[in-house]
């Protein structure tokens, strides 16, 4: 008797399953047919685009960031505005936008919702709540919070804060000049900017780049532990550690954050007028202030903050924390790697800087701090900004399609339905397009920004920090804090790249030197070996190993 039942239980679940594979190879197929009519590279019937993926897996570095990989498919398969790259299951079915005004269409006119996978990939990082994915009026309400953060007026008086950091990145820059041995660019630049940015957003010095720091400790750590989206090792995919490692993290960046909340909130609620900045913290606290102070009587009352609106603000803060650092450390980097390998553009760089501070670089902290306006004469290093942002655009928009959501294919005038797909706005297409740029696309020549030729392309082309509602709110900021690097780095240090001396670097303690992954085979994507890696958002390979001499 038992054993029939045991027979009947064994035969329902062998029917449930072959019921639910069925289901899984129907839908495999349907999803297959209907992506095989979307513009894009050859399409297999079985594997979509997953074997084209393990071609350019054969001849690209294995580590680079995928964000050159349509860009490259655009060139190799001369590909038209809008097309389709499906690996799907491995990855997602992914629409890439390769055209000016289509990305216009996605970012600003129809203003497509952040994709999910975003929001997923950066939970660990802020929460499922912050200003990068957010939607709708709660989106609208954060970013009214912090804008006046970000204003051109407010950053204009921070510059002697920035100034300060800068120098302390400057001296750091002399030590290992003194020492004459490679070292890791990419790893002072990121304490620079987060020292900055945490002035900026907290009124707080964290002081990174002389002393260690707890919360920057767990920031950066946590950041190793996110998962890799271009490995497909299920040990690495389904790791049950990282989610433990995530919490432990969360749990003392929260708890750094929310210190440095109750000690400002207790200073305010006690002498409101002496301590009011517009840095993001007091922003936060006068919308507190003014949305929970109804029928409290005095502020003290307040001191106990509403527990949601905490956990909003603190992972803000975690947010623009990692979204303020990461982007501007590696543009600072390429820029100056950029320029040690054109020494033309370099001395025309340096030649403005002789002509605006004056020809003393050492003087040049002190001139800028009293006139931070000049600033905005530097028409040649903001040119080779831009450049560089072209070519190593640190940071792209991800979207989500939906049923009512159709892409206008201006080459052939088909309405292409987004749902299901997620919606890349691929700037690195963009900004590498030879169609648009021209045959010396992948050179660095600032000029281009700076000559008439530049009035000859679609101003939305250029789109380093996005267009659009959804546009960085930090970008006068990255920009501001990158021409001061410039300024007083650029006349005082000749940088050499150092590439090939990575093997003296093997034991620094850094992040990159932990991680052997993808070290061998081909190390270069157009000819440059300081690619761009995924490392949480786009960093330099291996962290830019550089060599640096002192000049004055
Ligand atoms: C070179 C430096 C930077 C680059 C290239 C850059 C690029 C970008 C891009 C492309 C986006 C759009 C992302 C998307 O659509 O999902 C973005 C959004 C954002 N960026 Fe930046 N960023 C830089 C620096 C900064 C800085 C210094 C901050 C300061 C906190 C910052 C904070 C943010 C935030 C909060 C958003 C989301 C804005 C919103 O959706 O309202 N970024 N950035």
């Amino acid at each position: 008797m038992d054993n029939l039942r045991g027979h009947h239980v064994v035969a329902a679940i062998a029917t449930i399953l072959v019921a639910y594979l069925t289901r899984a190879i129907a839908c495999f197929f349907r999803h297959r047919k209907l992506m095989s009519k979307y513009p894009g590279p050859p399409y297999h019937k079985l594997w979509g685009h997953i074997l084209l993926l393990g071609e350019y897996r054969k001849t690209k570095p294995i580590r680079m960031h995928p964000h050159y990989l349509p860009a490259l498919l655009a060139e190799d398969y001369n590909l038209g505005p809008v097309f389709l790259f499906d690996t799907y299951p491995a990855g997602p079915a992914i629409l890439i936008v390769n055209d000016p005004g289509l990305a216009h269409e996605v970012s600003t006119v129809q203003n497509y919702p952040k994709s999910q996978l975003l929001g997923e990939a950066l939970e660990p990082v802020a929460g499922p709540q912050n200003l990068v994915v957010m939607e709708g009026a709660l989106w609208k309400k954060w970013r009214a919070i912090f804008n006046p953060a970000f204003s051109m007026t407010q950053l204009m008086t921070l510059v002697p804060l920035v100034v300060d950091s800068t120098m302390v990145f400057v001296d750091g820059l002399d030590k290992f000049a003194s020492k004459n041995d490679p070292f890791r660019l990419e790893e002072p630049a990121t304490h620079l900017t987060i020292d900055i940015i945490g002035k900026v957003i907290l009124n707080h010095d964290f002081k990174s780049q002389t002393t260690q720091n707890e919360y920057v400790d767990a920031m950066r750590a946590q950041l190793t532990w996110l998962r890799d989206r271009t490995s497909f090792n299920p040990l690495h995919i389904y790791n049950p550690i990282r989610p433990i490692i995530n919490l432990y993290y969360t749990w003392r960046m929260r708890r750094y954050l929310g210190k440095l909340l109750d000690a400002r909130l207790t200073a305010r609620a006690g002498n409101a007028s002496n301590t009011r900045q517009r840095v993001g913290i007091d922003l936060a606290l006068d919308t507190y202030f003014a949305e929970y102070s109804r029928g409290k009587g005095d502020d003290m009352n307040l001191l106990k903050m509403d527990p949601e609106f905490r956990q909003y603000v603190i992972d803000n803060f975690r947010m623009l924390l990692v979204a303020g650092h990461d982007t501007t450390s590696s543009t600072v980097a390429y820029a100056l790697y950029r320029l040690s390998r054109h020494p033309d553009i370099l001395a025309k760089l340096r030649a403005e800087h002789d002509k605006i501070f004056g020809s003393d670089p050492l003087a040049a902290a002190d001139v800028l701090k009293s006139n931070v306006h000049l600033l905005n004469k530097l028409t040649y290093t903001t040119a080779a900004i831009q450049e560089t942002l072209r070519l190593y655009t640190p940071a792209t928009s991800i979207r989500q399609g939906g049923p009512h959501l159709f892409i206008k294919d201006p080459s052939t005038g088909d309405m292409v339905s987004t749902d299901g797909l997620t919606i890349w706005i691929e700037s690195v297409c963009l900004h590498r397009s030879r169609k648009i740029w021209g045959r010396d696309v992948h050179d660095f020549r600032p000029e281009r920004f700076l000559s008439p030729e530049i009035s000859n392309i679609d101003p939305r082309t250029f789109r380093p920090f996005e267009k659009g509602p959804r546009n960085c709110i930090g970008q006068e900021l990255a920009m501001l804090e990158i021409k001061i690097a410039l300024v007083l780095v650029a006349r005082l240090f000749d940088f050499k790249a150092a590439y090939d001396e990575l093997h003296l670097l093997g034991g620094d303690g850094t992040l990159w030197a932990k991680n052997d992954r993808g070290k061998q085979g081909v190390q270069d994507v157009w000819g440059d070996e300081a690619y761009q890696v995924l490392y949480a958002t786009a960093k330099p390979r291996d962290g830019m190993p550089m060599r640096v001499k002192r000049r004055v």
